[in-house]
């Protein structure tokens, strides 16, 4: 079994979303949202508390159903063709889903055996992504033996054992002390650069952005600006990305 990172071209659309609208009852969550990511490309998607960001996350990972507009991934549209859309995704939620009484080797392999792989080429993919995040010495110790920041490694390598080419990230670095943080934060930058991988960071922390990032600001389940960093600053006439989102979500931030 063969895997390459990003089986696209470098420019192609890792994720595309268009026309979604999603509500809860009668209260509308999502609201006409559309946006497209490229391969290599790292996506902020940035929002106050109520934004819409986990319905966004809940809607491509198909927890959800939209019952109106269109996802896809790499091409497959999500409710079509739904295995091959979600074998090109990879997922770290928000609240941890490791095993905390399995090794991070178990957790690592019982993952790799949901995605089809087994045997050596599983170990070498565990192997390969534990070693990129200094975690392959600690392959042994059960999750429960590990701070939070080692935590989210174990997951960032899970998430990316079966070399998705999008990334989806909601709100990873929540409760890291700030040197896991900044680790997280350009760990995942490199990857989309160096592995062509496209990313969606969902946050609140202007901190994490990176000048070269694609921002995507939700406010109140609608798109209220898209496109980099220099185009967003340009579109709202002020001089930073704080100033920028306070503006588009009109001083709604905590
Ligand atoms: N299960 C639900 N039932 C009813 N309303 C919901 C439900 N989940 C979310 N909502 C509402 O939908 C809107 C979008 O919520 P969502 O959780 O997607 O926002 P968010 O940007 O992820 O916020 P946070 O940063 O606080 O997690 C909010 O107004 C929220 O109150």
């Amino acid at each position: 079994m063969k895997l390459a990172f990003s089986q696209i071209d470098s420019r192609a659309t890792a994720l595309s979303v268009k026309d979604l609208s999603f509500s809860y009852g009668g209260k509308k969550a999502l609201d006409h949202v559309g946006f497209e990511i490229q391969a290599g490309e790292c996506a902020v998607l940035l929002g106050p508390n109520g934004a819409g960001k986990s319905t966004l996350f809940a809607l491509i990972t198909r927890l959800y159903d939209a019952r109106s507009g269109r996802i896809e991934l790499c091409g497959f549209d999500i409710k079509k063709q739904t295995s091959k859309a979600l074998g090109r995704l990879g997922v770290v939620f928000q609240q941890s889903t490791l095993d905390m009484d399995l090794t991070v080797m178990q957790n690592l392999d019982y993952h790799a055996a949901l995605h089809g792989m087994g045997g050596k080429f599983a170990k070498q993919r565990i192997q390969q992504e534990l070693e990129r995040l200094n975690m392959y010495e600690r392959r042994k110790e059960k999750i429960r033996q590990l701070n939070g920041g080692h935590r989210r490694r174990v997951e960032i390598a899970r998430a990316l054992l079966h070399k998705p080419s999008l990334l989806l990230l909601d709100e990873p670095t929540v409760g890291l002390d700030v040197p896991s943080r900044q680790d997280i934060v350009e760990y995942v930058h490199h990857l989309a650069k160096d592995e062509n991988i496209a990313v969606l960071w969902a946050t609140h922390l202007i901190d994490e952005i990176f000048p070269e990032d694609k921002l995507i600001i939700l406010h109140k389940g609608q798109i209220e600006a898209a496109g980099s960093v220099a185009e967003i600053l340009q579109q709202t006439g002020v001089a930073t990305i704080k100033e920028a989102f306070y503006a588009l979500t009109q001083g709604t931030q905590e």
